[in-house]
Formats: C-alpha cells, sequence, structure tokens
C-alpha cells in the first residue's frame, strides 16, 4: 500500500477502482489555412457547436450544475475570443494554432488575476479542447464511459464533465491539478462526491488500480489493505460526529467567550451560501474581484448595488468588512497598471496603488457608503498593505470624509504589527492577513510552490506577529482573514494571543466552529505559548496538539 496526499475539497470516504480519464486531443500537426475569413468561419462554428452541446447538456443538469454548464457555454460564445483568433490568424497561424493562441491569451490574463479567477482557466482550457476535438472531426474529450464503481483520477476535470455525474458509481474524484475554489471542486461537494485535488503523485496512478481517498484531509490510498480503509472510514465517521455534535449558531469558546467566525468572499453571490454555512457576517470583500477581468472600473451604481447585496445578505448587527481594491503583485488591473515593476509584490500594490489612482479609492469608498445608507447598515471598510502610520490615517481621514463610520487596515506588512500601538491609532479595528504577513515576515513569495515549507502560517515567527499586532491594539477588534484562520487548531492559537475575529472559506466554519467550542481562552493561550516557544512550524504544530482537545485529533490531521 502506498499513500498520496492533497488537497481534500470534497468531503466523505470513496473506494474503488481508478478509471484514468485520458487527456485531450492537443494540437493537430498539420493546421492547414483556407483563407482568414474561412478559417475564422470554422473556428466559429466549432466553439458555437461547443457551446451549443454544453447548453444542451445543462438542461438535463441539477440547478448547481446548470449555472457552470451555462457559464462555459458563455466563454466559448465570448465575442473577445473571436477578435483574438482573428489577430493570430492575420498573424499567420493555421485555424487550430491560432484557436489555441487566443485561449492562451486569456488563460494567461486569468493566471496573473490569481486565485478565483486563475482557477477558471481549467474551464477555459476545456472549451478549447473540445472547440479543438470538433474541428478535427473527433469525439469531444471527456469521461470514458463506465458502469460499474470507480474514482476518477485525471490532470483535471472539466466542470461540464463534472457537473453530470452520478455519485451512486463516482465514488470519489482525485486530480493533480486544480485547487480548492475550482469549479471541479464546488460541484463535487455540491453532488457529494468525495474528491481531492492538487495531487501530484495522481499522474502515476495506473488504470484499474485500487484506490480509497479521504475528501477531508486529502488522503490517497493506492492498493489499500482492509484495515487502512476501515481506519480512514473510522476517522471520517468520528470527523462528522465532532462536526455533528457541534453547537450551531454563534461561535464562542467552552467558558462562553466570544469569537466571531466570518467568511471570506470574492462576489456578492457568494454571500448566502456563507451564510448557510454558518458565517455570522464577512470577515473579507475582496472587493478586487469585481475590478478583475474587465477593461474599465466597475462604475459607482454598479459598485453601489453590490455593495448592497452583501450588507443586506446578513443581520443589521453583523460585523461585514469589504477590503478597498487590492490591486498590483498577484492581481494586476488592466486599467489602474502603474507599469512594469522588478519586485511587483513589493510594488505600488494595495493601498500604495490606490494612493496613486485616488480616482479609483474615492469612487469605491462613495459607492460603499451609498450601499450604508441604502441599507441602513454600518459596513466595516479596510485597506489592504499598510505599513506605516502615515498611510493608514491617510485611508482613515479620506474614507470618514466619504462618510464611512467603521474604518480599518489590513495588518499583511512586518513593520504594521510589529508598530500597530501607533499605526491602529487612526482606525477602529484590523484584519490580520496572514497570506502576506508570512509573505512577507519569510521574504518568501506567496506564489513560489516551492517555498511552501517556509510560507506555512505556523511559523512561530508569524504567530509572534500576530501576538504583537493584538498587544498593540489598544482594545481594538482584532481578526485574521487570511487562511490561518480557517486552520481548526491554528485558530486557538490566532484567539491565544488576542484575535477575536476569524474569517475563512465558508467550507471551513463548521471545522473550526467545533474546535473553538472545546476549548477555553484558558486552553488557548497554553496552546499559543506552546506554539510561540517552538523553534519551527512543525514543532509549532505538534506542541499545539498535545495541549489541543483529542476530540480534534481527527479535525486536522
Ligand atoms: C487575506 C489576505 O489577502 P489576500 O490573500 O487577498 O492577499 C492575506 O494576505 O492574508
Ligand atoms: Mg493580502
Amino acid at each position: 500500500m502506498r499513500t498520496l496526499s492533497g488537497l481534500g475539497v470534497s468531503a466523505g470516504v470513496g473506494q474503488a477502482h481508478a478509471l484514468i480519464v485520458s487527456p485531450a486531443p492537443g494540437l493537430p500537426a498539420s493546421d492547414p489555412s483556407q483563407g482568414t475569413e474561412a478559417d475564422l468561419a470554422r473556428v466559429e462554428a466549432a466553439l458555437n457547436k461547443v457551446a451549443d452541446r454544453l447548453d444542451e447538456r445543462s438542461l438535463h443538469a441539477d440547478p448547481s450544475a446548470l449555472a457552470v454548464l451555462q457559464a462555459t457555454a458563455m466563454m466559448a460564445r465570448d465575442p473577445g475570443l473571436l477578435t483574438s483568433v482573428k489577430s493570430h490568424l492575420s498573424d499567420g497561424h493555421g485555424p487550430a494554432h491560432a484557436l489555441w493562441a487566443a485561449f492562451d491569451d486569456f488563460c494567461a490574463q486569468l493566471s496573473a488575476a490569481g486565485g478565483y479567477l486563475a482557477e477558471r482557466v481549467t474551464d477555459l482550457r476545456n472549451v478549447r479542447d473540445r472547440a479543438i476535438a470538433v474541428m478535427q472531426g473527433l469525439p469531444e474529450p471527456g469521461i470514458p464511459s463506465f458502469d460499474s464503481p470507480v474514482i476518477l483520477v485525471a490532470e483535471d476535470l472539466a466542470p461540464a464533465d463534472t457537473a453530470t455525474l452520478n455519485p451512486e458509481l463516482v465514488r470519489g474524484l482525485i486530480t493533480a491539478a486544480g485547487g480548492p475554489t475550482s469549479h471541479t471542486a464546488i460541484l463535487a461537494s455540491q453532488i457529494g462526491i468525495p474528491a481531492v485535488v492538487r495531487c501530484s503523485g495522481a499522474r502515476d496512478i495506473d488504470d484499474g488500480t485500487a484506490l480509497a481517498l479521504d475528501g477531508v484531509t486529502g488522503t490517497v490510498l493506492i492498493e489499500p489493505d482492509e484495515s487502512a480503509v476501515a481506519e480512514l472510514t473510522e476517522r471520517a465517521n468520528r470527523r462528522a460526529e465532532v462536526l455533528a455534535s457541534t453547537p450551531q449558531g454563534d461561535a464562542t469558546l467552552s467558558d462562553g467567550e466570544r469569537v466571531l467566525v466570518l467568511a471570506n468572499i470574492g462576489n456578492p453571490s457568494d454571500a448566502p451560501a456563507a451564510k448557510k454555512k454558518g458565517a455570522e457576517g464577512v470577515g473579507l470583500f475582496r472587493t478586487e474581484f469585481l475590478f478583475l477581468d474587465r477593461q474599465d472600473a466597475p462604475t459607482v451604481a454598479e459598485q453601489t448595488e453590490a455593495y448592497a447585496t452583501v450588507l443586506k445578505t446578513f443581520d443589521e448587527s453583523a460585523k461585514v468588512v469589504f477590503r478597498t481594491l487590492d490591486a498590483g503583485a498577484d492581481k494586476p488591473l488592466a486599467f489602474a497598471d502603474l507599469g512594469p515593476e522588478e519586485n511587483p509584490a513589493l510594488g505600488r500594490r494595495g493601498l500604495r496603488l490606490s494612493q496613486v489612482r485616488t480616482d479609483l479609492i474615492d469612487a469605491q469608498l462613495e459607492a460603499l457608503a451609498k450601499a450604508a445608507e441604502q441599507t441602513n447598515r454600518d459596513p466595516y471598510v479596510m485597506a489592504p498593505m499598510v505599513a506605516t502610520k502615515a498611510e493608514a490615517k491617510w485611508f482613515s481621514s479620506r474614507a470618514r470624509a466619504a462618510g464611512i463610520k467603521t474604518v480599518g487596515i489590513m495588518v499583511e506588512v512586518p513593520s504594521t504589527a510589529l508598530r500597530s500601538f501607533q499605526v491602529l491609532e487612526s482606525v477602529d479595528f484590523a484584519s490580520i492577513g496572514t497570506n502576506d504577513l508570512t509573505q512577507y515576515a519569510m521574504a518568501a513569495d506567496r506564489l513560489q510552490g516551492e517555498l511552501a515549507e517556509l510560507l506555512t502560517p505556523w511559523q512561530p515567527a508569524v504567530i509572534q506577529l500576530v501576538k504583537a499586532t493584538c498587544d498593540g491594539a489598544g482594545g481594538r477588534l482584532i481578526g485574521v482573514c487570511g487562511e490561518a484562520a480557517g486552520d481548526p487548531l491554528l485558530a486557538l492559537v490566532l484567539v491565544g494571543v488576542g484575535v477575536r475575529s476569524l474569517s475563512m472559506a465558508a467550507g471551513k466554519i463548521t471545522a473550526v466552529k467545533a474546535a473553538l467550542s472545546r476549548h477555553s481562552l484558558e486552553q488557548c493561550r497554553k496552546i499559543a505559548d506552546a506554539a510561540l516557544a517552538a523553534s519551527d512550524p512543525q514543532e509549532a504544530r505538534t506542541a499545539a496538539l498535545k495541549l489541543a482537545d483529542p476530540s480534534i485529533e481527527v479535525l486536522v490531521s
């Protein structure tokens, strides 16, 4: 038996033989041109056919799959795609190569945007592969037919394929690529199929291999013996029991101390789903998602509507935090490009960009103030990448002048964490972005996969910076909205050093609430002290786990 690990994105344990989803046809060696007009017509016809077939499949899909299939069909009908194909045809490419190059351009734009948008690249490539297959007269790529239970293993699965899977026969999905917010992940959990993504060893799994997987921990067992499967199942059952026995409603520690448990969202439409999963509010609305992938900034009216929608989703007293535009570095914006930089992560990004493009931030603040007025709510508004007291003051004056009452900043730069007692003077709250804080504390580019070991927020230095922020906060509410907040064990450490608001991907809320409800503040403080005393991330985690209630062990490993 061998064990592989990936990212668990859809809960449940599955056991069956592997069915390998073969890769798409790829570019044909011969790609003769019949003249630009004829080539363009051929590409357009292929794309339309792909879109029509997707629409047809959507007719038989359930509501969640329907939306994904229709969105994918829309990608195939995007007029921008044909404009780009035309320009590649006039550069002398054959039709298939021009189509490929046009998709490459779009994929590069989405990848550069990072996060949720980068994960749409899989959807786009699937449209491309289908269109190439149509142009060559080949069957569209996809899952081979099968009639007994399987675990599908693929480089990545297309949403169009995932959307119509039958959980009776598909006992699990394993992909080498993909991410937690890819459509494969979202659909798998909606349909109820256990799934593990980003499992690099998946590429070496042979067709027909006996497999078992745990869609929470990301564990994949190859040729497992019975006892290993029994253990996997037993742990999953215990985990389900722990989650089921966690009190619903607002989160408290076992001694009654309140901790806000909130959701990170990137789109107004994410808000109702987050609320359903137990979010008391929003700890981070990444508003730049409204700005990405567009040629112009959204208007004040458009923004107002988006912000008001989110505000209205939650109770009047809920904490709903809007982060102003965090563009630059891993999230470039077409209309706010300040030119190439040697080190974009250390360049004019976040608030620094807003200080140059005051038109953008002022429009955003105006929209937020209008949304507050329309909904009679008090939005929390914070700026990203604040490094100095002067920057915090610049932002808070501007936000207050625009009519925002509750103003905050993100703590993502070590200087701000260390000097929070001064930097926070002009604001009402702060939220620690542990993703960037870890990047800057460890001097390790967060996009550099090879540096993953340095980039964990379990780094004692990062925990110390979180503590420093809280120690200097002068009673202000300090939250964490980086990935760290969604780790049930690390959440205890964060509370132990003074954090009282945790914001995470909605799927992580129940596990974090379960961990919080089983520990007192006193215990959290002891766990935090142990993590702070450690000399490396592994030691910190082991020390924390040793002091935590044994029931949560199944939630964290
Ligand atoms: C929450 C954060 O912001 P983002 O991941 O959007 O940079 C962070 O840096 O931790
Ligand atoms: Mg950040």
